[in-house]
């Protein structure tokens, strides 16, 4: 049977309800069930002059899904949408599609989800708190997160998501520290295979503060955390000075790269691989994969948008699903040693 990938449409407004439609239209071998509303699909397949066969979700198996279908489960868009003009009386459905997706992850319902992106001003301006897919689903499991960015060459977490500049130092403490990277290094041995990942720590100041000339939370909190860590045999690299750290020399020695802020690394990853890279966030009881990108609304209803990070996003899903099976089935065979979790040492 294939597995069941739930799908999010994102903003109705922007790129992603066609982007799903490009989704629907490749051979992968997965049953996409497409958490939105019908209608939003159906016009945006018309837009993109591509045929989609939507049929609802009757929550039964099926073992091939012709290219150009999609399952649905439907929920009703508060007012149709402008292409390119995001409407916060839409915010409620959005968010409620995510719940949906998340809930159903949690049921066993789907065996992943991916998401497309969403406009984050939008729900604001409806009056909800929201800063992300990463921090909403991390409330609703009510579990420590990370976000991360991969793309085939270089995989980086962060240690803030979505926050101003200025709160960011404060952000970043010891207890918060030690937990990102545990919850990194497990998951580089659970999702991506690594027995014993080596990982590089940016420092959070230019030169990684230069001795405390230049700020001194690589002094005070980095390195004695890296410091504690590399005792419980953890392999981390830094605080490294994030000008330099990506530099092909210094990528043959880490896996991945735990950058302190949002803007620190992901110039570096969008501007070399933004039709590969993968948005996943780790340490989630379920499988949530995403674009790399966000809403294009300069785009969007033109069937111009790029699908392959969302395709690339899919297909990690399903690798990391049958990953997990996998997994599932060792340990019920009792062959299952674990990861090398250091969390507990
Ligand atoms: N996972 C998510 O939900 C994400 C959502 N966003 C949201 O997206 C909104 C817009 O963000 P921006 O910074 O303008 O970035 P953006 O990624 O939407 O657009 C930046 C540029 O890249 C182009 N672009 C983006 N995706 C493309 C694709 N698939 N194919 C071809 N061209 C593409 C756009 O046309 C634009 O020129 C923000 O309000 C943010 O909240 C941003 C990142 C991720
Ligand atoms: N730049 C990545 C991003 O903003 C995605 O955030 P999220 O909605 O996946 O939390």
């Amino acid at each position: 049977m294939l597995p069941r990938l739930a799908l999010t449409a994102g903003e109705p407004a922007g790129i992603g309800p066609e982007l799903l439609v490009r989704l629907a239209a490749t051979s992968l071998a997965a049953n996409f069930i497409a958490i939105t509303d019908r209608g939003l699909l159906a016009r945006a397949a018309e837009r993109c002059g591509a045929s989609l066969q939507l049929t609802d979700d009757d929550g039964a198996d099926i073992e091939v899904r012709p290219a150009g279908s999609l399952r649905i489960r439907h929920i009703p868009l508060a007012a149709q949408e402008v292409p390119g003009r995001p409407d916060p009386r839409n915010a409620s459905h959005v968010l409620a599609t995510l719940s949906e997706a998340a809930q159903g992850c949690m049921e066993r319902r789907y065996a992943a989800v991916v998401t497309a992106p969403l406009q984050k001003a939008s729900i604001n301006d409806a009056g909800i708190p929201f800063s992300g897919h990463t921090e909403f689903f991390a409330a609703l499991a009510q579990t420590d997160v990370v976000m991360m960015l991969a793309s085939p060459e270089l995989r980086v977490a962060l240690a803030t998501t979505h926050l101003p500049l200025h709160a960011v130092s404060a952000a970043i403490d010891a207890a918060s520290l030690e937990r990102t990277l545990c919850i990194v290094y497990d998951e580089l041995c659970a999702k991506f295979g690594y027995p014993d990942p080596r990982i590089a720590v940016l420092g959070l100041n230019p030169h990684a503060g230069e001795n405390g000339h230049l700020g001194r939370e690589e002094i005070d909190t980095i390195t004695p955390v890296l410091e504690k860590l590399r005792q419980r045999g953890m392999r981390l690299l830094g605080p490294l000075p994030a000008d330099t750290a990506f530099v092909p020399t210094q990528r043959q020695h880490y896996d991945a790269v735990l950058a302190m802020y949002h803007d620190q690394a992901l110039p570096v990853l969008k501007s070399e691989a933004f039709d590969r890279t993968v948005n996943l966030t780790l340490g989630l009881p379920f499988i949530r994969t995403s674009v790399d990108h966000g809403t294009a609304l300069d785009l969007a209803g033109s069937g111009k948008a790029d699908p392959s990070s969302l395709i690339a996003a899919a297909k990690m899903a399903l690798d990391l699903a049958a990953r997990a099976e996998s997994s599932i089935a060792r340990d019920a065979n009792g062959e299952d040693q674990g990861h090398n979790s250091r969390k507990s040492s």
